[in-house]
């Protein structure tokens, strides 16, 4: 999470200007992509399987989301979310394109399932996307068994 007093400048930023419509969720560009930031250079994933994520969450993303491979968005900021040194980052992509699935799945890869503690808080600014984010992380209850749970406010 973005430290309170970073400079916008230090956070890694990216806008992907795709004009597609959802159904290029499973068409995405096979193009390999590098990004550079600072001293890192990160490579875009072309399959779930080049990311540095457990084996039970590569089942969940197959098996119980039913993905066939990462969208455009997924394919290159995940590499960003799941390498360390980690980074904040922006980044923007149009409606639909799987942006949640990318926050999503960097929590879920970073809590350790044995540790019976609070480890990853997701601020939303509505009820509606706080409902879609924890149906995403409801994932992490599938494959590692984790208590994920939802509070909001408001009549
Ligand atoms: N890699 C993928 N392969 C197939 N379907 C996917 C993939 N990633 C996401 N989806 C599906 O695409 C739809 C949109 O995904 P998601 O909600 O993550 O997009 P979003 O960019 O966060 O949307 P919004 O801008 O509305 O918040 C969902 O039905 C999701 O299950």
């Amino acid at each position: 999470m973005a430290d309170q007093h970073a400079d916008v400048d230090q956070l890694a930023s990216l806008a992907l200007n795709d004009s597609c419509n959802v159904n290029d969720l499973n068409d995405p560009d096979d193009s390999i992509i590098q990004t550079v930031t600072g001293d890192t250079v990160y490579t875009s994933a072309v399959r779930f399987e080049d990311l540095d994520v457990s084996p039970e969450l590569l089942r969940g993303l197959y098996v119980e989301m039913r993905f066939e491979r990462p969208s455009k968005i997924q394919s290159q900021t995940l590499p960003m979310i799941l390498t360390p040194p980690y980074k904040s980052l922006v980044a923007q992509a149009r409606n639909g394109s799987g942006k949640t699935t990318c926050f999503v799945l960097g929590m879920l890869s970073r809590v350790d399932p044995k540790l019976g503690a609070p480890q990853a808080l997701c601020i939303c600014p509505t009820r509606e996307l706080a409902i879609q984010v924890v149906n995403y992380s409801c994932l992490g209850n599938r494959v590692y068994d984790m208590k994920v749970i939802c509070f909001s406010g408001g009549a």
